[in-house]
């Protein structure tokens, strides 16, 4: 009698668990006691019986069949032997170093110690070392004195789009695929910036380094108070189960590169930070070392009330001598970009380069422009120029070598948007792209991107790389045209004019617009708006001084300014209408082209402007606002009123000197409207 042979029990799990393990029967093996053929399995060689449909699987369990799914990374580009500080250590000695650098980031400074923390996701197990909390001092306390440090903080490091999207999706409220792919989300009670809210540490440094007072979007708060409310958010990171880790760069000039870490309690934060600052290689990560700058974001949780100079539960606090920023009470996501940016408008004008709000694109033939403006007035818009390669589209530096852009990705306005009139960025919202607060059909998840229900505001966020013609790296040469973009709500600004250094730097330190409603807290329909340097919410440093730079590097560069208004046209907000995107499109092709340079002009009363009186492709009756109002009085009233309105701005810059240029003073003072 032939008897099948033993089957080891892990075996038989396999074919249990294939479902089809062949058995045959054995025809001329035997008979049974009641004469029927014996059943056995097939031998193989080796004498283990297998199911030859498919090869088997090579696991010995469903939990490593499972395991089997993923499979560990390995670098894109072998990591150099010889240089490098890490390169000497181990991987398990680098994993260590880098728990350490993240518990020393997490630490409580009044119990003086790190978390324990652990990589991984605590819904699964723990794949990697574990470290016990790091002293800020060098000697270890011999008595856990609190719970917290009885806890380990889980830490997901620099996790993928696609992690970061199943993390959104299956522990956060809100959070849903679009039938494009992106992950659709919702920032909370806050849909854009509290600006009131941000506050900046005023010690012996900044004291005399920053603009305080009047006009300043810096409002104080002292070192004791930053630590307080970093406490708060650290504990608060602490006492979850997970922490999310992003360490990623700033700035695409290399020589010029800030690292940036941001700690953040949601994957909504940590895939927008992916997408919007520069993603490191693994071998830049693996060599990342201490960041230049921390930002821990707790913006689920608010400040306290009774701690000192807070006003709301939302507290943004920037502390420049710590380079670490704390965000509570908000989740608006565009606070850690814009927090961002304001260090960079410190740290670089401290090294000679500009920080510009602006976008930035180039022509085939290398012509740059850069396009300045408050929100909305049209940046992401216009520099996102199919026919053009992108640099960025909102946040860059000029320094001696060119401009290099802040960030490694966009953010643009989904309000109204269509296809047909911004395909490119249209199409860049797919998977891996974060969606803000915008209104889907809860079945197809089409995205209508008309429906202001839950704000006006509604925002994308995607990589750079995701525009096709972006620039990758993102840096260009110096620029031939400085483009200032106003919103003009009350419809009489020409839709675009040619400007004379001084009057460049008189509208650049204007900063006027009409602010379009949603992107600051409590603005519901557009108002006119001056914000020093198109961008005073985020500026550090006194605006004559970005003004004093900007004007040296024109002149030097040859760069010629234009003032374009992508506001009203034939009345004003809510009797004229907004001119056609098609219309400024068209525009701003004839500044790259440089035929408007060529153009005919004649100057604006009051204003003073020169406007061309033929552009291409735009009727020449709207070039010159007056003609588009049916109403002339109004016209003349208005335009005097915004006279005024800049005038009145103006008058806090007329006792400050603009560079060391006594006579650039006057002349920018006097490139002002005339009435
Ligand atoms: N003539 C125009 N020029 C520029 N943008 C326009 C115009 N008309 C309408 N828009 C819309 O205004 C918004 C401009 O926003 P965006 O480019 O994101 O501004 P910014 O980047 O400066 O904050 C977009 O939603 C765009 O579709
Ligand atoms: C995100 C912002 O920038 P912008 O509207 O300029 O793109 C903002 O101001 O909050
Ligand atoms: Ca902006
Ligand atoms: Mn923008």
């Amino acid at each position: 009698m032939v008897r099948p042979s033993p089957v080891k029990y892990s075996e038989r799990e396999e074919m249990a668990a294939n479902g089809n393990a062949l058995v045959s029967l054995a025809a001329n093996c035997g008979t049974g006691r009641n004469g029927l053929a014996k059943i056995h399995t097939e031998k193989k060689a080796e004498g283990i019986c297998h199911d030859d449909s498919s090869p088997p699987v090579k696991a010995q369990t469903i939990d490593e069949l499972h395991s089997l799914q993923k499979k560990k990374s390995a670098p894109t580009t072998p990591v150099n032997g010889i240089q490098g500080p890490f390169t000497a250590l181990s991987e398990e000695e680098r994993h260590k170093q880098q728990l350490q650098s993240i518990s020393a980031t997490l630490a409580s400074l009044t119990r003086e110690t790190g978390p324990n923390v652990v990589k991984g996701d605590p819904a699964k197990q723990s794949e990697t070392p574990r470290i016990s909390h790091v002293s800020h001092h060098h000697v270890t306390p011999t008595i856990s004195v609190s719970d917290s440090s009885l806890k380990f903080t889980h830490i997901l490091y620099n996790l993928s789009p696609a992690e970061l999207f199943e993390q959104a999706i299956k522990y956060e409220k809100g959070s849903f695929i679009t039938s494009s792919g992106a992950l659709a989300t919702l920032s909370g009670a806050k849909t854009g910036r509290s600006p009131k809210d941000k506050r900046v540490v005023r010690d012996q440094t900044t004291e005399d380094e920053l603009w305080w007072g009047n006009g300043s979007p810096n409002i104080e708060m002292d070192e004791q108070t930053f630590l307080v409310n970093r406490e708060r958010a650290v504990d608060y990171l602490n006492s979850l189960d997970k922490v999310f880790i992003n360490d990623q760069f700033l700035n695409w000039d290399p020589e010029n590169r800030i690292k940036v870490r941001i700690v953040s309690a949601r994957a909504y934060h940590s895939l927008f930070m992916h997408n919007m600052c520069i993603r490191p290689t693994p071998e830049e990560l693996e060599n990342f070392g201490t960041p230049d700058f921390t930002i821990y974001n707790a913006g689920q949780f608010p400040c306290n009330r009774y701690t000192h100079y807070m006003t709301s539960s939302t507290s943004i606090d920037l502390n420049l001598d710590r380079r670490e920023m704390v965000i509570l009470g908000t989740q608006y996501a565009g606070e850690m970009k814009k927090g961002l940016f304001s260090v960079m408008h410190y740290l670089m004008p401290k090294r000679q380069l500009l920080s510009l709000h602006s976008g930035c694109n180039m022509g085939k033939d290398g012509d740059v422009a850069l396009f300045f403006g408050l929100s909305g007035t049209g940046k992401t818009t216009l520099s996102t120029d199919h026919n053009r390669y992108l640099i960025g589209d909102d946040e860059h530096c000029w320094s001696d070598n060119g401009v290099s852009n802040i960030e490694g990705g966009c953010y643009a306005k989904c309000i109204d948007l269509s296809r047909e009139k911004e395909p490119d960025i249209w199409n860049a919202i797919k998977f891996g792209t974060v969606l803000e607060n915008v209104v889907f059909d809860e079945h197809t998840r089409e995205v209508d991107y008309t429906d202001k229900s839950v704000t006006e505001n509604t925002r994308a966020a995607y990589p750079i790389e995701y525009i096709p013609n972006a620039k990758i790296p993102c840096v260009a040469p110096h620029p031939k045209n400085v483009i200032l973009l106003a919103c003009d709500a009350f419809g009489v600004l020409p839709p675009v004019s040619k400007l004379s250094l001084p009057q460049t730097m008189y509208h650049f330190i204007s900063g006027y617009t009409a602010l379009v409603a949603g992107t600051e807290e409590g603005i519901k329909e557009p108002q006119a708006t001056f914000s020093a340097c198109f961008g005073a919410a985020f500026i550090m440093l006194h605006p004559t001084k970005y003004a004093a730079m900007l004007s040296a590097k024109m002149q030097k560069h040859g760069a010629t300014g234009w003032l374009v208004n992508t506001g009203w046209s034939g009345g004003r907000y809510g009797s004229g209408s907004r001119i056609k995107l098609a219309y400024t499109q068209k525009i701003i092709d004839a500044i790259h082209s440089g035929s408007l340079l060529k153009a005919n002009y004649k100057t604006t009363e009051v204003f003073g402007l020169e406007i061309p009186t033929e552009v291409e492709g735009v009727p020449s009756e709207i070039l010159e606002p007056m003609n588009t109002w049916s109403d002339k009085k109004a016209f003349k009233e208005t335009l005097l009123k915004l006279a005024g309105l800049f005038k009145k701005n103006f008058e806090v810059f007329l006792n400050h000197k603009i560079g060391k240029d006594n006579k650039l003073t006057e002349e920018i003072v006097a490139a002002g409207p005339i009435f």
